[in-house]
């Protein structure tokens, strides 16, 4: 029987690296969950056990932690840069390396009206993210970077229709020109390039992935996905294309009428499932090639 290996990548996953700037009284706090995976010649590793290319998952965890000290954070994107081309440096076997980091926002809490040197608050909008792949040696090193959000929990009380739909015999939704629209939406949007002020990108896309959210009269979630994400590539040409998953959190209209209650669009129930999932893909006519960008990013037609 002739078998081989397929296909592998091996790292660390979810190392919690919290890092406190306290080089005066006033802190600052940067919150990571930060993913390290390898992938190239590694049949040896695999087929006989023989483990001399092998960077140990517990060096990569190391090193996140090492480099959170002496270089510090900064933006992720250029943490994930850093530690990606380092690990395509130590370890020679390897020909990717993809780095994938979370971050969790925390603000400060106001004490009378200012904001507390050294006390946070975990903030509820959305946890900035990034995937970064590095390839390639000397002058043929590629990276690509794909940014994005999620857990952006977003909420339409009216603004939203959905009629006209496709029906046959299974079909029981009833037609509404006025429900409510709910996601926790999920955005990973591809860079064309690195040359890119990452944070300012960021605060901008985020702004106004809420503002069209807000602004788009809804005829469906499919509708308002593809708006978002034409307003992000029409203004942010650093942006090659945007990936959207997001769940249509169900809110139904609660019968009252056994009490006779009239119910005008006031009292829902949420459902937490089964949930509509929409998932779009915006991207520019002319946009650069992809590569290994989307390497391994689960959950993204
Ligand atoms: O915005 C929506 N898109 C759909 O495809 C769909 N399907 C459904 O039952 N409700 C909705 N809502």
């Amino acid at each position: 029987m002739a078998i081989h290996l397929g296909a592998n990548q091996y790292g660390k996953a979810e190392s919690r690296v919290v890092r406190i700037y306290r080089d005066t009284p006033r802190h600052q706090i940067r919150d990571l969950n930060v993913s390290s995976a390898l992938r190239g010649r590694f049949e040896d590793a695999h087929v006989t056990g023989d483990q001399r290319d092998v960077l140990p998952t517990d060096t990569q965890k190391n090193t996140a932690f090492a480099f959170a000290k002496e270089k510090g954070v900064g933006a992720i994107e250029d943490f994930a840069l850093t530690l990606g081309g380092h690990f395509l440096d130590a370890a020679p076997a390897a020909d990717g390396a993809r780095i994938e980091i979370e971050e969790y926002p925390w603000q400060r809490i106001t004490v009378d009206d200012t904001g507390h040197d050294h006390s946070f608050v975990r903030s509820g909008s959305g946890i900035r993210t990034t995937v970064v792949n590095v390839q390639g040696r000397g002058d043929d090193r590629k990276a690509y970077v794909v940014s994005g959000i999620s857990d952006l929990v977003v909420l339409k009380s009216t603004g939203s229709e959905f009629h006209g739909f496709l029906k046959d015999r299974y079909t029981t939704l009833p037609e509404t020109n006025d429900r409510i629209l709910a996601t926790s939406l999920v955005a990973r949007w591809r860079y064309d390039h690195t040359e890119v002020d990452w944070d300012k990108s960021y605060d901008g896309i985020k702004a106004l992935l809420l503002s069209e959210f807000a602004r788009i009269h809804s005829f469906a979630l499919q509708q308002t996905l593809y708006g978002m994400g034409a307003a992000v590539l029409e203004q942010h040409p650093e942006v090659a294309e945007i990936k959207f998953s997001a769940p249509n959190k169900h809110h139904f209209l609660v019968d009252l009428s056994p009490f006779e209650i009239d119910n005008p669009g006031e009292v829902f129930i949420a459902a937490d499932r089964p949930y509509g999932l929409i998932e779009a893909t915006v991207v520019r006519d002319d946009a650069s090639d992809a590569g290994s960008a989307w390497h391994a990013v689960p959950g993204f037609c």
